[in-house]
């Protein structure tokens, strides 16, 4: 029995690479409990979150029609819709651009205007600047492009607040220091595909052994930055607890690469790089709301009468 092809919707829908998306979105969302005590202001935070979700689902489409050349060389990309012929690509850009102008709007008249040229600023560097231009100019591709990668947390703080505060760019920071170990682990278990492609990813680049180096070193300045957050008073011992553990667990993970077990074991370090950023803004989050309850008692002075 022949099976039945994948829906039109369904089509669009794996055009925005809907599970990086939720776990950018995720990070937007964590950027707006935090901006605030208590609950952020629900329109702000609802539209905020709608209009981040669709600029970042649109650089993804963008991403997809730039890419659709080199998609169809690795084995990872060749079933995408543009690859596979199931999408024109007139249909990719449209469906972008709509995403982009909605996206624009919502953030502009719904939110802020400083969101939504962030946002902007956000979706053509990714879209644009990553995909057409870095990803094929230098090995330190995504170190630069992660930059788009990991606004998104300012995005939702500029959103609930209309400012970025010196704590949003600090978790724009630690987004920035994961993405190289998230990456490289992954491309040197893909590194033939990027070679064929001719990506010059570092894998390829400059060979597995320096890029596990480089895991190795971004993995500690990844230990170090998680530190900030509780250095400079933003978060409490509770997360700095959480982010110690799961750094030195990444630690771990990336100092067995440097002599893995099988060649699947690069896929089980990106694997824990997903749930170790789920987790880490998870901590965040608790450590924001429990604050009021983990806060020792204020010393009650007994002033002598008279
Ligand atoms: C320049 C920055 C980044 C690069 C180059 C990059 C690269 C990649 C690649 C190549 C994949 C595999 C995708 C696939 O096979 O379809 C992936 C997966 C993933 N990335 Fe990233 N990534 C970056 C930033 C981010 C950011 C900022 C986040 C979230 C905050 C993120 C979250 C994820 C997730 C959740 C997956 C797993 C998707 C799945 O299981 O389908 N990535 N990334
Ligand atoms: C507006 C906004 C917040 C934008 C966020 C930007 C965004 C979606 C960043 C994700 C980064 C990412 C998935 C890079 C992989 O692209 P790739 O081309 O290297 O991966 P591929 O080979 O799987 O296509």
């Amino acid at each position: 029995m022949a099976t039945k092809p994948p829906s039109v919707l369904r089509q669009y829908w794996s055009l925005t690479k809907p599970r990086i998306v939720a776990l950018i979105v995720f990070t937007a969302v964590i950027g707006m409990f935090l901006a605030v005590p208590g609950l952020p202001p629900l329109r702000q935070a609802l539209l905020g979150t709608l209009g981040i979700w669709l600029g970042a689902a649109s650089a993804s489409a963008i991403n997809q029609l730039i890419d659709s050349r080199i998609d169809a060389k690795m084995a990872r990309t060749a079933w995408r819709p543009l690859v596979a012929g199931t999408l024109t690509p007139r249909q990719a850009l449209a469906f972008a651009l709509v995403l982009a102008a909605l996206s624009t709007a919502i953030l502009w008249w719904g939110v802020n205007p400083l969101t939504a040229v962030l946002t902007f600023a956000s979706l053509i560097g990714y879209a644009v600047v990553y995909t057409a231009i870095l990803k094929h100019a230098t090995p330190q591709n995504i170190v630069i492009g992660g930059i788009a990668g990991a606004a998104p947390p300012a995005l939702g703080w500029a959103a609930v607040t209309g400012q970025l505060h010196p704590h949003a760019l600090l978790l724009v920071l630690i987004i920035f220091v994961w993405t190289p170990p998230h990456f490289w682990a992954l491309a040197i278990f893909r590194r033939e595909d990027y070679a064929r492609a001719l990506v010059p990813m570092l894998p390829v680049t400059h060979g597995v052994e320096y890029t596990r180096w480089q895991i190795v070193l971004y993995t500690v300045l990844l230990l170090v930055v998680t530190v900030l957050p509780w250095a400079t008073g933003m978060s409490g011992l509770f997360y700095l607890g959480g982010a110690l553990v799961l750094g030195l667990v990444f630690l771990w993970y990336a100092w067995r690469l440097m002599d893995p077990p099988d060649e699947f074991y690069a896929m089980r370090v990106f694997n824990y790089s997903i749930v170790y950023l789920l987790a880490l803004f998870a901590f965040l989050l608790l450590d924001h709301w429990l604050a009021p309850w983990l806060q020792p008692a204020p010393v009650v002075r007994l002033l002598p009468v008279g």
